[in-house]
């Protein structure tokens, strides 16, 4: 199995576990996450947290071992569609939904974190949206997403730069909800978050479900998703992909 659900004190954690492949998302992994949200939606919780195995990565993004076989835009757009209806329930759950960075989070693994509510980084993690190195935007909605989170000239220069940002980086420009250095700083982040009735924190989720209703956010995921499948069936996006893979397969 590529990843785990576990219910502890009330909090659901999904934990990708592909670590010998930096916890890329395949197939499996998007069922997995569909599962989480099913039980979640279902279960009396506190709060969601997202994880992944190890301590290298969080997530690379899209297995590009697989995801390579898609060339055109009507190949690729079945898999950006499924996995931006995930982020978007993600989104959308009615309790909050913690990313917990367990590492480095590139491409989409950056479009789930961005998804969720906060996120709780490791002071080694590096993220970044780097989608554009391969002639391509977000695909998830992850730069819908980051539009809502950040401030504008901080949310396009992250997803224009197309780099990985140090957590002192992703702290000073907001993306990073905080910097955890010890499990001491996540104890504490969920004992501050406790002292508040869970009725609370939902009510204030359902607050925020009702401005994303208001200011189309569906619409806007569903535009960036058929932009992203244009951009892949371009020439310039295969070549960065089998660069990579190729550079993987000589070291
Ligand atoms: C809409 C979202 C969009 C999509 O395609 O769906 C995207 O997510 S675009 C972005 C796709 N992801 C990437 O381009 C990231 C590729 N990976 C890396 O840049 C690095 O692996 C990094 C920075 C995540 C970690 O670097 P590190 O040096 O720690 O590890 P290695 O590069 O040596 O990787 C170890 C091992 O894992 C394989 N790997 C890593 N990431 C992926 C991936 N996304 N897909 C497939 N395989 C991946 C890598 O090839 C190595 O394999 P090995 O056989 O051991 O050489």
């Amino acid at each position: 199995m590529s990843y785990k659900i576990e219910i502890s004190e009330q909090i659901m954690t999904y934990t990708i576990d592909r670590p010998e492949i930096r916890n890329a998302i395949n197939s499996d992994v998007m069922a997995g996450f569909e599962e989480l949200i099913q039980k979640a939606e279902e279960s009396e919780i506190r709060y969601v947290v997202i994880t992944a195995t190890g301590t290298k990565a969080f997530c690379s993004g899209g297995d590009l071992s697989v995801f390579h076989e898609l060339k055109t835009e009507a190949e690729a757009y079945p898999m950006l569609k499924r996995m931006s209806e995930v982020l978007y329930r993600i989104k959308t759950l009615p309790v909050p939904v913690i990313a917990l960075l367990n590492g480095s989070a590139v491409g989409g693994g950056c479009e789930i974190a961005t998804a969720c509510d906060y996120r709780l980084v490791t002071a080694h993690a590096k993220c970044g949206f780097i989608q554009g190195t391969l002639a391509i935007t977000s695909g998830w909605g992850g730069g819908t997403y980051l539009f809502e989170t950040l401030p504008h000239d901080k949310a396009l220069l992250m997803l224009t730069e197309a780099r990985v940002y140090t957590s002192d980086e992703l702290e000073a420009n907001g993306w990073a909800t905080k910097v955890v250095h010890k499990e001491e700083d996540i104890h504490n982040f969920f004992a501050s978050m406790n002292k508040i009735r869970p009725e609370v924190h939902r009510a204030y989720k359902s607050i925020a479900k009702r401005k994303w209703q208001e200011n189309d956010l569906k619409g806007r995921v569903d535009a960036e998703v058929r932009k992203c499948a244009e951009l892949w069936a371009e020439d310039a996006h295969h070549e960065a992909v089998e660069s990579f893979l190729n550079k993987s397969q000589n070291t």
